[in-house]
């Protein structure tokens, strides 16, 4: 059920309907099949939606404001009737983008054809179903009452995982501990402050993935992660790179990271000594600085805290620092979209490293691999340009060419005081979440 892809000049004209639904309760549920699932979930609350009314796909370092183009154009001439009018109720796209310029992953954005979703308001729990019909396509039955009518969809059996293998990525953690020595050793020459250096493995199960199985075991284990599902890129990541909610911003900087023991009183004493390590408050100072450089053109005002709070995960454990601005207008009294913003953010130091310019380029020196869609923006946006995107971490991209395979991902801030073998456990802790979603 695939759309043609579509350039900025030839946006699909789209007509679009939300209505108000009685609470499906687990989102996730509500996905069909695990074909084109899509799915963005924190705390119960957001989507999942499925088919395809529209995709753009990006290339180059133009990729994310190509898309926002493309979205301009597809949102003037849609014909929306939105009942519920909520953020992402009514015409929305779902999207993630590659890390890098020249990833053979660039992204896009996927326009579905049915979305579910479910928000908490002041006047209790509300849900919607949101069809999406491309030019000339038939709509889905107006009398249906739940999501699944809206589709006429049956949902098929969840496939679990199964006997899963792991093996090597692009290099082996020997040899990415050398590389990682190799960056200690470059930082302290003075080439850069901060890099941020990543690893992949990959997991086999015997039976072909299936998206809706992951999303689950995040949105339950990591609740107040996003957990998020997209075109294959399935994860639950804390980190919000942008949203954008009315004309404000906010954004969650992590940076510096310990791993939980399980212990809670071993674990309360461990956060109070990361909250005090000067190697991770520098590490955590140099992501939210050129956070607020970043995010300073578009915003009136802004607000960073002096001083992080740790973030506490089932996992590990981060420095964090939630930064607020009120959006910018420009002289026609509009706001940047989030895409455009996100766009200006990515990659922060959390993802590349500073001086960003360099340090991104250490990064595809020192890795050796494609990162893809990893550590890339990965979120939602609405015909107003509200949104939010978050940092594709704590991940995995299943195989286009065998389901049964993923390619799990993760990374850790190499700054002068680190220590190699500190940096692959960090990342081990990091894999956590996909090694359990996949163990269940
Ligand atoms: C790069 C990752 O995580 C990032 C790096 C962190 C760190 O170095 O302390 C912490 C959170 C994230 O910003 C990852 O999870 O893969």
């Amino acid at each position: 059920m695939s759309a043609p892809v579509t350039s900025a000049t030839s946006a699909p004209v789209l007509t679009v309907a939300t209505r108000e639904i009685p609470d499906p309760g687990d989102l996730i549920a509500a996905l069909p099949h695990p074909e084109g699932a899509l799915a963005w979930v924190r705390r119960g609350e957001g989507f999942v939606a499925w088919g395809e009314a529209a995709r753009f796909e990006g290339e180059g370092a133009g990729r994310m404001l190509d898309a926002d183009a493309w979205w301009s154009a597809v949102t003037a001439s849609a014909q929306v009737t939105d009942a519920v009018g909520l953020p992402g109720s009514g015409l929305l796209a779902l999207g993630a983008f590659g890390f890098d310029d020249h990833t053979t992953r660039p992204g896009g954005l996927v326009v579905p054809r049915v979305v579910v979703g479910r928000r908490n308001t002041p006047a209790g729990m509300r849900a919607w179903v949101t069809t999406i019909t491309p030019d000339g396509a038939a709509h889905p039955g107006p009398d249906a009452t739940d999501a699944t009518d809206a589709t006429d969809a049956v949902v098929e059996p969840l496939t679990h995982p199964r006997d899963v293998t792991w093996s090597e990525g692009s290099l082996t953690a020997a040899e990415w501990m050398r590389r990682v020595a190799g960056a200690i050793t470059r930082i302290r020459d003075g080439e850069a402050h901060k890099v941020v250096l990543a690893r992949d493995v990959w997991a086999t199960s015997a039976e072909p993935l299936d998206v809706r199985v992951l999303a689950a075991r995040f949105a339950q284990a990591y609740s107040t992660t996003w957990t998020f599902a997209v075109d294959g890129l399935v994860g639950a990541t804390p980190e919000l790179l942008v949203r954008r909610e009315r004309g404000l911003v906010a954004s969650r900087v992590l940076a510096g990271t310990i791993r939980r023991t399980g212990d809670d009183e071993a674990d309360l004493a461990h956060a109070a000594a990361l909250a005090r390590s000067s190697k991770d408050l520098e590490e955590h100072e140099f992501a939210v600085a050129s956070l607020a450089e970043s995010l300073e053109p578009f915003v009136a005002s802004a607000n960073v805290p002096e001083v992080p709070s740790v973030l506490h995960l089932p996992n590990v454990m981060h420095l964090a620092t939630d930064v607020t601005g009120v959006l910018q207008a420009d002289g026609e009294g509009r706001f940047p979209s989030v895409l455009r913003v996100a766009a200006a953010l990515h990659p922060t130091a959390a993802v590349g490293g500073t001086p960003r310019a360099v340090a991104v380029s250490l990064v595809s020196e020192i890795e050796g691999m494609d990162r893809g869609r990893y550590a890339g923006p990965v979120g939602w946006l609405g015909a107003d340009g509200d949104g939010e995107f978050c940092i594709a971490l704590r991940c995995g991209s299943i195989d286009r060419e065998d389901a049964r395979r993923i390619r799990l991902f993760a990374g850790c801030g190499i700054v002068a005081a680190s220590d190699p073998r500190a940096e692959l456990d960090e990342t081990e802790a990091k894999l956590e979440p996909m090694r359990q979603a996949l163990l269940g």
